[in-house]
């Protein structure tokens, strides 16, 4: 019937039919292989798919690596104990009981429904009641990244795979920390122990609104039909570990702190227990303003005796992660360790070096250095094993991030990595960088060993340089200054770094932002208390402090430019080499920075940053203009004490600009 070869085949429609093979055989098989053994549909798809968590228990495999059937009890019973602490997580404060919870997808019937069996958290409803007693919230706890990816495409807006395979989000109306709506619980505690008042970041709440707001939050995330829960660690320090469990509505906030938190092993969550502190991230869902203290729909509430933080009304993931880092600022320095808002790397030989620097200062950036070893992006402890990363990721801002430029970064955007606010092709998906629609602050969230030369675990010994950066839309202070202690303390103390204009009507010039210990947005005591520390310590391992410029140049922003990035790259080399140390160094007026005459792969003239200024007498008077902003800044600290020693107090405040 079938002819051979297409030369003599003619099909129905006029073209020549293609002969796969000739066999002789008139029937045409798809493929020799042998079928499946499923006869439905369905049983074809539950092949698909073995039986295995992240919270799979190991110790109940057997050497084959199949559950054994003696444990099967203990594994019921560890899963309920594990529901129970999540159930108490979640219970409502106010009623009797809370929802039942329930483990699983509540859209994967099958699943869910044998496991419900097992793990509802059994209670016995009585006629007096409310109906949110009656209702099953499905708990979707430690999920895999690919799991979360399946939710957030499937039920999040906004959600896309981008040509790299990274997760791009989008984070809803607040693109950015919203750090006026942060309150924290003024307690007889707290009264004493933190900072309050001006410059500080704490803005009081009292313990009864923290509760109207937890239980706002708590039925918010029970009326749900599911809530995702995170169980993670921060500290890479064994000894001084915090376990954390985060609450979320969305899978972006959960892939996000899954990437941002360190990740437990199987055998660590089977022992995880009950979190030391809890994040109720309720999202989307506002504040209510009638409520005391309430000025806006966003509310971020800390209440440390509690050991909890609420979310309501912005779903930007950062708040999370800096929300943790403010936790830790404060439980770290009961312990005698100093936590840093800075990003730490490690060279071949062990050389430790600091990276403190407000937002945009260049902490991510420069301490992922191809030739170092990354400790981490963005917040550290400093205790008496050396340094240890708290967190298990690093978020970079990925506004004009090129592949050149920043090839870690680049290629770390991939499976796994969560994008937020970027723009895309709506087809190939390939990221425009370079395109602020949603926002400036694009960001790539995403595990820390995404960074080749990434060291785990991520801790260190004690630093031996500590590079405060600044980014001066100035264009005064020095590409780079080597500092001694009480200067290194001065400007550690001042937290000095620019904002530059942008497009907004009106603003013409750059802002001077001054942010205590790099970060007051984020420390729990009085500066004065951490700069002791980092003083103390410095002093005890010999660390040499420099001052980096990683802003303008050549004039201030808009007549000047930012320095190379390649340039700062050179400077930060000769710093970590040592060889800075042994350069020829010139006194600068005003602010007193010892600057190099030379450093290898820098055009010597941008140095002193006067030889840049084509308007010398502009110079003159911007310099001016930032000394005072320094000075008047500085008031603020002139009474306190800076460590045991006065001497030192005393030497910090003649660190400034002298004019
Ligand atoms: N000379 C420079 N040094 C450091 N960063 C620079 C420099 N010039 C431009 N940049 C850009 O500035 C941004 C620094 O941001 P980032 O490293 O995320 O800061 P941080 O982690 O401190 O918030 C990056 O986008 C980087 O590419
Ligand atoms: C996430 C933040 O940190 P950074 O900009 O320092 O990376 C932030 O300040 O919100
Ligand atoms: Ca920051
Ligand atoms: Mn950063």
């Amino acid at each position: 019937m079938e002819s051979k070869g297409i030369e003599n085949g003619v099909g129905r429609n006029g073209l020549a039919k293609i002969q796969t093979q000739d066999n002789g055989v008139e029937v045409c098989h798809d493929d020799s292989a042998t079928p499946v053994k499923a006869t439905t549909i369905d049983e074809l798809h539950s092949l698909q798919k073995k039986k295995s968590t992240p919270n799979t228990p190991l110790y109940n495999k057997d050497a084959q690596g199949n559950n054994a059937f003696a444990n099967n009890v203990s594994e019921v019973q560890r899963q309920k104990q594990q529901l129970q602490s999540i159930s108490a997580s979640l219970a409502s404060l106010t009623r009797e009981t809370g929802p039942k919870l329930v483990k699983g997808d509540p859209a994967s019937k099958h699943e869910t429904s044998k496991v419900a069996h097992h793990h509802v958290h059994h209670v016995t409803p009585t006629i007096s009641v409310s109906d949110s007693a009656l209702k099953f919230t499905h708990v979707l706890y430690n999920l895999s990244p690919a799991e979360l990816y399946e939710q957030a495409i499937k039920y999040e807006k906004g959600s896309f795979i981008t040509s790299t395979g990274a997760l791009a989000t989008l984070s809803g109306a607040k693109t950015g920390r919203s750090p006026k709506d942060k309150r924290v619980v003024k307690d007889e505690t707290t009264e004493d122990e933190l900072w309050w008042g001006k410059g500080s970041p704490n803005i009081e709440m009292d313990e009864e609104t923290f509760m109207v707001n937890r239980e706002r939050a708590v039925d918010y995330l029970n009326s749900l039909d599911k809530v995702f829960v995170n169980d993670q660690f921060l500290n890479w320090d064994p000894e001084h570990r915090i376990k954390v469990r985060i609450i979320s509505a969305r899978a972006y906030h959960s892939l996000f702190m899954h990437n941002m938190c360190i990740r437990p092993t199987p055998e660590e969550l089977e022992d995880f227990g009950t979190p030391d502190f809890t994040i109720y991230n309720a999202g989307r869902f506002p504040c209510n303003r009638y409520t005391h203290y309430m000025t806006s729909s966003t509310s971020i509430d800390l209440n440390l005796a509690r050991r909890e933080m609420v979310i309501l009304g912005t779903q930007y993931a950062g708040e999370m992660k800096k929300g943790l880092f403010s936790v830790m600022h404060y439980l770290m320095p009961k312990r005698q360790i100093l936590s840093l808002h800075s990003g730490c790397n490690m060279g071949k030989g062990g050389d430790v070096a600091l990276f403190f620097g407000l937002s945009g200062t260049g902490k991510t950036t420069l301490s992922t250095d191809h030739n170092r070893y990354l400790i981490g992006d963005d917040e550290h402890c400093w205790s008496e094993n050396g340094v240890s990363n708290i967190e298990g990721g690093c978020y970079a801002k990925c506004i004009d991030l090129s592949g050149e430029k920043e090839p870690d970064i680049w290629n770390a955007i991939k499976f796994g990595t969560v994008l937020e606010n970027v723009v895309f092709d709506e087809h190939t998906r390939e990221v425009d960088y370079m395109d602020k629609s949603v926002t400036e602050n694009t960001r790539a969230a995403y595990p820390i060993e995404y960074i080749p030369n990434a060291k785990i675990p991520c801790v260190g010994p004690h630093p031996k340089n500590v590079i405060l950066l600044a980014c001066d839309a100035f264009g005064v202070l020095p590409p780079v200054s080597k500092l001694s202690l009480a200067q290194t303390m001065y400007h550690f103390i001042s937290g000095y770094t620019a904002l530059v204009a942008g497009t907004e009507d009106g603003i013409k010039e750059p802002q001077a932002t001054f942010s205590a210990c790099f970060g007051a947005a984020f420390i729990m005591l009085h500066p004065t208390k951490y700069a002791a520390m980092l003083a103390e310590k410095m002093q005890k391992h010999g660390a040499t402090g420099w001052l980096v410029n990683t802003g303008w140049s050549g004039g201030s922003y808009g007549s000047g430019n930012r320095i190379k990035l390649a340039y700062t790259r050179r400077i930060i080399d000769a710093i970590h080499s040592g060889s800075l140390l042994e350069a020829n160094y010139k006194k600068t007026e005003v602010f007193g920075l010892e600057i190099p005459t030379e450093i290898e792969g820098v055009p010597s003239e941008i140095l002193d940053p006067v030889n840049t200024w084509p308007d010398k007498k502009a110079h003159e008077e911007t310099l001016l203009k930032l000394g005072g902003l320094f000075k008047k800044n500085f008031e603020g600290f002139v009474n306190y004490k800076i460590g045991e020693d006065s001497n030192l107090t005393e030497e910090i405040l003649a660190a400034g600009p002298i004019f």
